[in-house]
This record gives C-alpha cells, structure tokens and sequence, in this order.
C-alpha cells in the first residue's frame, strides 16, 4: 500500500463543500459468484456500525436493485429525507470478467451517457464523491486484472463525479479478507474525516488522462512504482466498441474485442446449463419444455395444442439470442443474464444455430426413453421436429440474421412462433414471414411497462409504439398476436382494461393471448420482486379477459372469445375473421403454410387457418384439455401412490 497519500488541499473542491458524514452513500455492486456482494456487505455493516454516517447507507445491486441506470448515473437522487440536501456519494464495487457479464452493459451505458450529446455533459459532478473498488484476479488475467473497475473509474470521472478515494483493486488469490478488511477501514476513516483522500484536479475537460494518474489502492504490486505491472494495459471504453479499434495494447486489444455472449466458462453458461439448457455455440439456446415431457407421456398438451394444433411432443424451444434488453419482473434470469441494447458479441453462422439446436433438443428427447409411461408412437415422431418456439428466453429478434435463421427452419417443414418484446423496431419491420409473429405487451401504459418490463432503452414506450405500427401496418400480411402477462398488482386492474384496448387499437392484432403469471421463485437474490401474492387466480383471469373482450366490442372492433387452456390459465381472443361459418378457425393448417411458402407468393393470415375444436372453446368443460390425453394430477398421483404402499405393506404383514 506504499502509493497511498493524502490530498494536500481539499479547498481545490470548489463546489461540492458537503462534509462526507452528510452524505448519504449508496454502495453499488455487481456480483457473479458473489465475492463483490460480500465485499459490498461488509462495507455497509462497517459504514452502519461506525455510527458516522447521519444518513442512509443503502447497499444497491446493479444488475437487480436498480431499474434504470438513468436514475443513478444520469440523474442523482434527492435523499429521502426533505431536509438533507446534500448530494451522495457513490462507491461502486465491480468484479471483472474477461468473459460477458452484465458489467460490460453497465460500462456501456456510463460511456454512451458520457458520449451522449443529448444529455448534460457532467451529469455527476454534483455528486460529493464517488470511489471504485475493482475484484478480480491477476494471477489468472494478469493483463486484464481488473480492467472493467479501471474503466467505470475512467467512466465516473468523465461523467463529472470526483474521485474521494483512490481506484482499489483487490485479487481473489490473495487473502480477500484481509485486503478487504484493509480496503473498507481506510475508506471508512477518509469518509469520516470529511477529506478527499487523494488529490487531483479532476477537471472533466482532460478526464482522457485521470485513469493514468491515479494513484491506486492495490493489493497487488506493493513494491512497485509507477502504475503497476500492467502499465500500457489500461482499457479505453473505445476499445470495448464492436468495431475493432486497436486502442491500447495489442494484447489487451485482442482479449477484449467482440466477446462472446456466453462464452463456455463464463458465470452465465454455468448457471444455464444447470438450468437445464443447452447453450448453442456462444449466443443460442435450447431447452425441453415441460409439456414436451408431458406429452411424450400421453398427460397433454400445451396451450398451443389447444389454440393452434401444436403437437408439443414435436416442438422444440429456442432462441438465437439469449440477451435481452428488457429485465421483466415476471422474467427469472436475472443476475448473470446477458443484456444490451445493442448485439455487442460475436455472431454465430444460422446454419450451425439449427442444427445445434436440433442436435441439443434430440439429446434431450432420447433421455426420456425408459421414462415411465413415454408412449413410443410419440417418441418416435419427436425426432422430426415440426415446431419451433423462438420464445424460449431473450430476445430472438436481435439476433443479427434472424431472417436466415427462420428461413433454415421452414426449409425444414419446421413452422416458427417469434415472440419479440416490441423494442426492437427496426428488425421488425425488416423480419419476413414466420408462422405466427407475437409481441408481448406486459403492461398498458409507460409507466406500467417501466415498472413490469424494467427496460434498458430509455425510449422504449416510443418502441412500443412503433412496433404496434408496424404489426398494423408493414406486418399486416402476418398472423400477429398480442401476449399478455397478467401479474395481479401491476398490470391488471380495472383501469388497465381500457389501456390494453388502446394499444390493441394501434397494433390490429390477429389475436390476443392473455396468461396469468406463474410463479417462478423466491424473489431472494434474482431480483424478481413477484411473490405467490402476485399470481391471480383462475376466475380473476376470467373477469379480466371478459373485461376486455367487452371494452374491445365497446368501441366497436370485432373481436371475440375464442378458446382457453384453463390448466395454464391461458385465454385466447381472436378476431372475428377467424370465425367463419359460425365457428371459430384458430387452429394452422402448417402443411398449407408451408405449400404458401414455398409458392414464393403472398399470402395473409387467413389464408392457412382451420378448424378449432369444440373442446378448446372458451368455456367449454374440457377447458382446452384434449379428451384423447389423460389427465395427470401430481398431488392426486402421489396420494394414489401412498395409498397403494400403506395397501402393500398392510398386506405384507
Ligand atoms: C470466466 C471468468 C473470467 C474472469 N475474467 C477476469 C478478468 O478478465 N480479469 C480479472 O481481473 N479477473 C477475472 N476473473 C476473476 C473474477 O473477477 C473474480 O473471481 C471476482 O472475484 C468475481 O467476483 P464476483 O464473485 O463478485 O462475481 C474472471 C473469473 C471468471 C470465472
Ligand atoms: S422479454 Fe422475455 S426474456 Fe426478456 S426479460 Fe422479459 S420475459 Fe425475460
């Protein structure tokens, strides 16, 4: 710790005079494997105990605690408390990962904003501090030991925000409690003496030269001067940027040009793979759904079945892009998901996306032989696979050659539901014919989707809206379908009925398919505030779609309740030009769809429908249960089994 100095006039801070223990502080962290948590946790139990600090310490995860960057790091909030004024200060405490993580999004939006024209230049320079604390391990990245901290400390300075406390970087291989315990008493003692432990000048104008002049807080390289042994290794954000410029050292350069989106030993894989899926070159995925399960055992169908003739045996879910730009609250990936607003990664060809996707899936299905009750007519048939849903998880359309990608699967008389999240514009106007293309729209107004959707585009209720325009409009010729998410205490109250209406207004969709929420986990730990409180109830779905079905009617746009999968408490409203000949033709004729394709003509939704059947009508007693399928209750079953073994031991006495 030789390089360690005091600033020598804290008056050169002309205009941020709050004395650090009037400061309310926030701590932000980003954690993988949860070394940066813990660091961050005893920084705040240390702060909190120290008694220093009049105002809130609040601890704060990036990836999950904070909906919008923009609220942080564009703007700054005002304490709670009215009659604290004072600004706060930031520490920031970040690992770095040489693979992608969801740091490199964060660190893209302190450049864009520090870049943005639109936006004051120094939005941070009201702050009364700010300090980075970089994880990482220079044993094993010796060049890139703790290049991402480097950069948001560059980052922070370039937004405005003056350095309180030298950059720290910690390696995991040497004693972390030790470093850390160091690290967090001599930050505690610089806030609680009111100065700024290191001086410099900080003027924003030649922020391009602050990191290099740094004097870092290290646990690595005590008996050097200078910078350190990665001298000439710092990192620019340029050269994070995805066209290649060979700013800084060639090595570094090479290691940080386009990554990949799931690299194979990166956090992210791990924890898909665990998950049970099977990730696909370095940005795809594919993963066996429950219902594929279930129907390869004769206990049903998914909803689709009942909507749309799907053969869930036969259908394979994927998605070319597993990144997202969204972070629903509904959504359980949060934590190591990639995001970004922009394909930042290296792209994988179309051709070995299908056939590894296929390749993955068919490994799937041959482990369910031997599985009890796996019916063999259905498992042969599984292995030619004739649907595929590109909803699987992230963002299909971002990927960069989506219309390849779509085009190899219906080469293969493999139909293609695209479920997009209506923030990506541009690639929908330019996407071609699919089978059945959706937008989710997870909630009515702005403010509602913020809250539901926590988006990463700052205008993305304007994408929204212009997504609904293109389904009205240039992607008229498809069969489109709203899907809505219904999570009780956000997005389904009375009030939101005639939202809904309004946008289905805007987008004329063919149809509108409406879910109650499943719950999916504790909220603990993945960010996903939804607790069972949250999931409504069979006949709260009912009212709601009914609610709508009338509000639609009300204003005149022909609309109806077509079918429903009460199992999955799913609910289908069609148009009325899908009901023809007093019944209702919600179903896909898929041979017919591929005949159309292939003729190379055009053709509309209407021009590959049939026959739905009686048992999947809205309110039928089947609700949406094919009666060929037995019904399999786990509960029921278990108690079967239980009574069967008290029966067998009784006997055996
Ligand atoms: C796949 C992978 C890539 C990594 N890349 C780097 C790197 O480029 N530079 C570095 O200093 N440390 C790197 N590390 C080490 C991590 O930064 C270190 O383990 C850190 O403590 C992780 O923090 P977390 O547990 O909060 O996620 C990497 C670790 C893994 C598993
Ligand atoms: S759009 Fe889909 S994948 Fe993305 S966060 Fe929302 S639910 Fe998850």
């Amino acid at each position: 710790m030789s390089k360690l100095k005091k600033s020598p006039d804290t008056d050169v801070y002309t205009s941020n005079k709050t004395k650090f223990s009037d400061s309310p502080i926030y701590i932000f962290y980003s954690s993988l494997t949860g070394a940066s948590k813990r660091v961050a946790t005893q920084l705040f139990e240390t702060l909190t105990a120290s008694g220093n600090h009049k105002n809130a310490v609040q601890m704060l995860s990036i990836d999950d605690d904070v909906e919008d960057l923009d609220t942080y790091f564009l703007n700054i909030p005002k304490s709670e408390d009215p009659n604290n004024t004072n600004f706060p200060i930031y520490i920031l405490i970040l690992p770095s990962y040489e693979s992608d993580s969801p740091i490199d999004y964060f660190l893209e939006f302190l450049h864009d904003t520090a870049t943005d024209f639109r936006v004051d230049k120094y939005p941070l320079k009201a702050l009364s501090g700010y300090t980075v604390l970089g994880l990482g391990d220079s044993e094993s990245w010796p060049d890139l030991f703790c290049y991402q901290s480097k950069i948001a400390d560059k980052s922070m300075s370039k937004l405005g925000a003056r350095r309180i406390f030298p950059l720290g970087r910690l390696c995991v291989k040497n004693d972390l409690k030790e470093t850390t315990a160091h690290w967090v008493n001599r930050l505690v003692s610089v806030l609680s003496d009111d100065e700024p432990f290191l001086y410099e000048e900080n003027d924003p104008e030649d922020s391009d030269s602050d990191t290099d002049d740094v004097e870092e807080y290290s646990s690595e390289n005590e008996n050097e001067t200078g910078n350190g042994s990665d001298d000439g290794t710092l990192v620019d954000m340029e050269d994070l940027s995805t066209d290649n410029k060979t700013r800084g050292s060639g090595k570094l350069t090479k290691s940080i040009n386009k990554k990949q989106m799931v690299a194979k030993d990166s956090p992210t894989f791990k924890s898909l793979t665990k998950q049970g899926y099977t990730v696909v070159g370095s940005h795809s995925g594919v993963k066996i759904c429950r219902w594929t399960k279930s129907a390869l055992r004769g206990r049903g169908f998914c909803y689709k079945f009942a909507f749309y003739g799907i053969h869930s045996h036969r259908c394979m879910e994927t998605t070319p892009s597993l990144s997202c730009s969204n972070k629903c609250v509904f959504c359980w990936r949060h934590g190591t998901n990639p995001v970004g607003t922009t394909w930042r990664w290296e792209v994988d060809q179309p051709d070995k996306i299908v056939e590894g996707a296929l390749a993955g899936h068919y490994t799937k299905i041959k482990q369910m032989r031997g599985v009890p009750g796996v019916l063999m007519d259905r498992f042969e048939e599984a292995f030619k696979v004739r649907h595929c849903a590109l909803s699987l998880v992230g963002e299909p359309i971002f990927y960069p050659y989506i219309n390849e990608f779509v085009k190899m699967l219906h080469e293969k008389d493999i139909s293609t539901f695209l479920v997009c999240n209506a923030q990506h514009p541009d690639q929908l106007r330019t996407l071609n014919k699919v089978t059945q293309l959706y937008v989710s729209i997870d909630a009515p107004t702005k403010q509602e989707l913020k809250t539901v959707d926590r988006p990463l585009f700052r205008d993305y209720w304007e994408r929204l809206e212009q997504c609904l325009d293109i389904l009205r409009t240039v992607q008229s010729h498809q069969r489109t379908v709203f899907r809505l998410t219904l999570v009780k205490g956000f997005n389904m109250s009375e009030s939101d009925v005639g939202g809904y209406a309004d946008l289905v207004e805007r987008g004329m969709p063919s149809l509108i398919e409406i879910k109650g929420a499943t719950y999916c986990g504790s909220s603990e730990g993945n960010g996903n505030p939804l607790t069972m409180q949250n999931i409504p109830f069979y006949e709260e779905c009912v009212s709601f779609v009914k609610r709508l079905d009338n509000e639609l009617n009300k204003r005149g746009m022909q609309y109806g309740l077509a079918a429903e999968h009460s199992h999955s408490c799913c609910f289908l409203i069609a148009n009325k030009k899908f009901y023809v000949d007093n019944k209702w033709h919600t179903h896909i004729d898929y041979d017919k769809f591929f005949k159309l394709w292939n003729s190379n003509q055009s053709f509309d939704s209407l021009d590959y429908i049939c026959e739905t059947p009686e048992w999947a009508y809205f309110g039928s007693k089947e609700g949406g249960f094919n009666p060929a399928d037995t019904r399999y209750n786990r509960k029921d079953e278990k108690l079967k089994k239980k009574l069967q073994r008290e029966k067998e031991s009784k006997g055996g006495m």
